[in-house]
């Protein structure tokens, strides 16, 4: 809750693509808690990427700044690719890049979780009974990593070749504190007298960074997580065991770039990318001992559907259900907010990255409208 008043201020980034589409749908969710459910949300919004460009001739304003460093949390839409955009000295994309957000935030925790929605089952590609009763969560680590180590960049070679760089990088205590977010996390969702299980997941094989994750992960279980069990995977095989059996894994932690690629892999067991969730956090710190927290859906801005008013909106409105979880601390608003979605998909509804070919489907505003008629029933 925001020291200067007595509401959460939660921050809209919208984006480009299809991220002001899907978002125009969580603000209106957000605003059915506060106007519904009288939660204290003070909302606010800006531009951000390649639509802060169009805007403001900025890719980061200070205003867009300061808003973000006031934020309790900022709910965020997808970003365009820079690299594609013309005219935007390097200096300026370096200044409104997401991974800046993330990287300043230190949200270093990026919980994905992954779920078989029960009414959604045959959305899925894989057969019933290989995703029937998946619940499983991603815990990537966020602000290092290879997308983040130096050196980097391109440079020509004397004989006119190019070599581009990039590194892999982490420190021991980067390593321990992601791997300690696992093992709490582990803790909190085991059920049912079962014991919580890790499954860490590197390519300590062929890279020295990877040993010495493995290495310093068991070390952080072995001194205070031996209640929970703990599997060493290599990133390869995590791959074919997500499409396996799934249903093996609890909570999977691993790097930055092998958690971008394994959590778009397992979106195939809900059914599609537009189903899937995440939060970043950062420790617990500063006055008010809160974590910064970014929520934000797992896919990106889907230049191929923009503009035509038919992405699917639920990642993006159960990213501010992990909101309502994590900053808010409401648990029984966030079951509200999956219990409504799950009723809307068990009654049939689907946007067209989940109905069956040639079946009709649900516009966007459309999948918000059915959120919010469940949400009213009692
Ligand atoms: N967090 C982010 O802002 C983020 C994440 C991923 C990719 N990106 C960016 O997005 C751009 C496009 O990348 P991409 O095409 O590889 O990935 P993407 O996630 O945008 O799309 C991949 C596929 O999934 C579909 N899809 C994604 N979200 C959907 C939704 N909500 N509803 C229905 N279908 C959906 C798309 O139509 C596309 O076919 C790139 O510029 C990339 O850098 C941004
Ligand atoms: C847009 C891109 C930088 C981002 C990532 O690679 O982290 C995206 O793919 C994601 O999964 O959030
Ligand atoms: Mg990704």
């Amino acid at each position: 809750m925001s020291s200067s008043s007595n509401s959460y201020r939660l921050l809209i980034l919208p984006g480009d693509g299809i991220g002001p589409e899907v978002m125009a749908e969580v603000r209106r969710v957000a605003e059915w808690f506060r106007d519904r459910r009288a939660l204290p949300i003070d909302l606010r919004q800006r531009h951000f990427g390649l639509a802060s460009w169009q805007a403001h001739g900025s890719l980061m304003p200070d205003e867009t700044w300061a808003e973000i460093e006031a934020a309790d949390a900022i709910l965020f839409g997808a970003m365009d690719s820079l690299d594609q955009a013309i005219r935007i000295p390097p200096s300026e994309r370096r200044k409104g890049s997401l991974l800046r957000l993330r990287k300043n935030l230190d949200t270093f925790a990026n919980l994905r979780p992954i779920r078989a929605v029960p009414g959604l089952l045959d959305a899925s590609t894989l057969k019933r009974e290989v995703v029937d009763g998946v619940d499983l969560v991603f815990v990537r680590e966020l602000t290092g990593g290879v997308y983040f180590g130096e050196p980097r960049g391109v440079e020509t070679l004397s004989d006119g070749r190019e070599r581009g760089v990039n590194t892999h990088v982490y420190t021991s205590d980067e390593v321990e504190r992601v791997a300690r977010f696992a093992f709490e996390l582990a803790r909190r969702r085991r059920a049912d007298g079962k014991p919580g299980r890790v499954h860490s997941v590197d390519k300590s094989n062929v890279m020295e960074a990877g040993a010495m994750w493995r290495r310093i992960v068991q070390r952080v279980h072995d001194a205070d997580y031996a209640d929970i069990e703990l599997h060493h995977m290599l990133a390869d095989n995590c791959a074919m065991q997500l499409i396996r059996w799934p249903r093996q894994f609890d909570v999977i932690v691993t790097d930055n770039l092998f958690g971008d690629l394994l959590s778009d892999c397992g979106a195939m067991i809900t059914g599609s990318l537009g189903m899937l969730p995440s939060a970043s956090l950062s420790a617990r710190g500063g006055a008010s001992n809160r974590r910064r927290a970014l929520y934000e859906p797992i896919h990106g801005s889907a230049p191929d559907i923009a503009g035509r008013g038919i992405a699917n909106p639920l990642a993006a409105i159960l990213s501010f259900g992990m909101c309502l979880r994590e900053t808010m601390e409401m648990a029984d608003e966030a079951d509200r907010l999956e219990r409504a979605v799950d009723a809307v998909l068990a009654a049939g509804a689907r946007t067209a990255d989940l109905a069956a070919p040639g079946k009709p489907h649900l516009s966007t505003a459309a999948m918000g409208d059915a959120v919010l008629d469940a949400l009213g029933r009692p």
